[in-house]
């Protein structure tokens, strides 16, 4: 080899290499052109921007939107993930690309939990979700399955107000009104879903826990998604143990849920579970089972697409439903004049009645405009639930390449001063001269997100914190407890998918004197 080169002249030696790689390089750039991709923060190897998320990711993504702009592409470990902080972004991706960016990135934990993508909010984009969405659109729940539970609603929230009757009115103690919501909430979503309550007894506390731990693991974050050599940690940390538990015990908790609505329905000749239900005395297992034997979904229904359809309907909307009840609450008792004018609109409407039913809520506009002035500042899931594109799009220029995780930031886009005066200002009054409403049409306010995969479940959850909220204030003047000044309030946030408060909400009840003097 030696002898060879001493005879080849140095063009040989030295120039060929050089032009190969230079023929090569031209090539390459000629195949690839640079493409034009979104702002980017600067990132680590191995994790990319994950360091840079924090505890409370919503905050620090609206944060980095202020310097790099309101489409960015960040890295989360080896994934690409874009992140929309505006208005005009979200329409960009919600609504002119909607198919694009119509599939759900598949997440370990989720994943495992929710029957590996056979319910409808994991399930990836195709016909299989298209069917089970059109089961929940239009069986599940749409206005007329909603309205048919107006009973069970009106009579779940009946004993909660006698709940806090009996212990705040009576005996002057403080409620924890988080820890209600949860249960009044949870009690609505079982009794539907299932025909009855799991909340006394050691049933209900196992249930309670379930579903606690369940929630807690849909919101924890699996470092092996987004580096997958890193995959091993969750054998270690018990994340992966405490999963197969959850998982394990729900199924078996639904498989004998949808036994015995399978005996039912033979004793009673398929017309539904015997317990005290809505209008139509059927419960959501109830219409499953009747669609699965009627064939009528148009793709084969087994009883693992029944499991995870109902564990979807707690999952989606348990936490997100009771969060805006918390937070409505909390803004509430930190603003006094607010407090006073919603009680005025509903003791004016109610006049007198003891009690509000959904009769009472068409012309409650100040109660609707507080609610959506509570999506805005506090959007349950701020992140919105991730997307993932099919294939290579472009946004606003941008090039957005195939499988890019998606995240619009709709907390940053509620506190957004270009579109909203005094952004962090709790002001419902914003709502009463604009037709702005949060069901996916306009991008400035979207709790729900919009489009194909927008929620499904807003006239369900309105249904519940319409109702909820108006008989607070209706029966009930607020108070801190311990006179507590407004200011003393914490308001700090949890961190997890949805954001509840950190601090439980405890207050104190009494009863006013117009109550006594109606004779109530
Ligand atoms: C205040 C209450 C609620 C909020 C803020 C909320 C929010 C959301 C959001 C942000 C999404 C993702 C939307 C998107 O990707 O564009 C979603 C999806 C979903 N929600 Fe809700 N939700 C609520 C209540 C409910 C309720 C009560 C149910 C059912 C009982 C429900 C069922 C679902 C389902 C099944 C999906 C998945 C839809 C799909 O992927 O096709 N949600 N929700």
């Amino acid at each position: 080899m030696q002898i060879y080169l001493q005879y080849m002249h140095p063009f040989v030696i030295y120039g060929f290499p050089f032009l190969f790689f230079a023929l090569f390089l031209l090539k390459w750039l000629s195949i690839t052109p640079p493409k034009n991709m979104p702002p980017s923060p600067p990132k680590l190897p191995f994790l990319g921007n994950l360091h840079q998320l924090g505890l409370y990711p919503h905050r620090t993504l609206c944060s980095l939107a202020q310097r790099h702009g309101p489409l960015m592409l960040l890295h989360f470990g080896s994934r690409p993930a874009l992140i929309a902080s505006s208005a005009d972004t979200a329409r960009e991706i919600m609504k002119t690309h909607d198919v694009i960016f119509s599939n759900r990135p598949k997440l370990s934990i989720s994943d495992r939990l929710l029957y590996e993508g056979k319910d409808v909010s994991t399930a990836p984009y195709g016909e299989y979700w298209r069917q089970m969405r059109s089961i929940c659109v239009l069986q599940l729940l749409s206005n007329k399955r909603v309205q048919s539970f107006r009973a069970v609603r009106e009579e779940e929230v009946a004993l909660f107000m006698e709940k806090i009757r009996d212990q705040s009115c009576s005996l002057s103690l403080p409620v924890n009104l988080g820890e209600m919501f949860v249960s009044l909430t949870n009690d609505i979503i079982c009794r539907v879903a299932f025909g009855r309550k799991y909340s006394t007894g050691e049933d209900g506390k196992k249930f309670g826990q379930l579903l606690g731990e369940l929630m807690k693991l849909l919101g924890a974050f699996n470092v092996g998604d987004f580096i997958p050599w890193l995959t091993w940690v969750n054998g270690i940390n018990g994340i992966d143990a405490r999963v197969e538990k959850v998982y394990k015990e729900f199924d078996q908790f639904l498989d004998g849920i949808v036994e015995q609505h399978k005996r039912e329905n033979r004793i009673n000749g398929n017309h539904g579970s015997t317990l005290l239900l809505g209008e139509d005395k059927k419960d959501l297992v109830d219409v499953l089972l009747e669609i699965q034997n009627d064939n009528a979904a148009g793709v084969a229904m087994d009883e693992t697409s029944i499991k995870a359809l109902i564990l979807d309907m707690f999952a989606a909307g348990t936490d997100t439903t009771y969060t805006v009840l918390e937070w409505a609450m909390s803004e509430l008792l930190r603003h006094p004049r607010v407090m006073k004018k919603l009680q005025d609109e509903v003791r004016g409407i109610s006049q007198a009645k003891t009690s509000i039913t959904e009769n009472h809520l068409e012309n409650m506009h100040y109660l609707k405009a507080v609610i959506k002035e509570t999506f805005r500042l506090y959007p349950p899931i701020p992140l919105l639930v991730p997307r993932e594109s099919t294939q290579d799009v472009e946004i606003k220029g941008y090039h957005i390449p195939a499988g890019t995780l998606t995240f619009i930031n709709a907390w940053a886009i509620g506190r957004d001063p270009a579109l909203w005066e005094e952004p962090e200002e709790f002001r419902p009054e914003r709502f009463l001269t604009s037709s702005v409403d949060f069901r996916g049409h306009d991008f400035q306010l979207i709790p729900f997100g919009a489009g194909r995969r927008g929620c499904p479940g807003i006239t369900f959850a309105m249904a519940t914190n319409e109702l909820v909220l108006a008989n607070l204030v209706h029966e009930f003047d607020w108070a801190l407890p311990g006179g507590a000044c407004l200011e003393d309030l914490n308001m700090t946030q949890c961190t997890g998918l949805t954001i509840h408060r950190k601090v439980p909400l405890l207050a104190v009840a009494s009863t006013p004197i117009y109550i006594y003097k109606s004779g109530k």
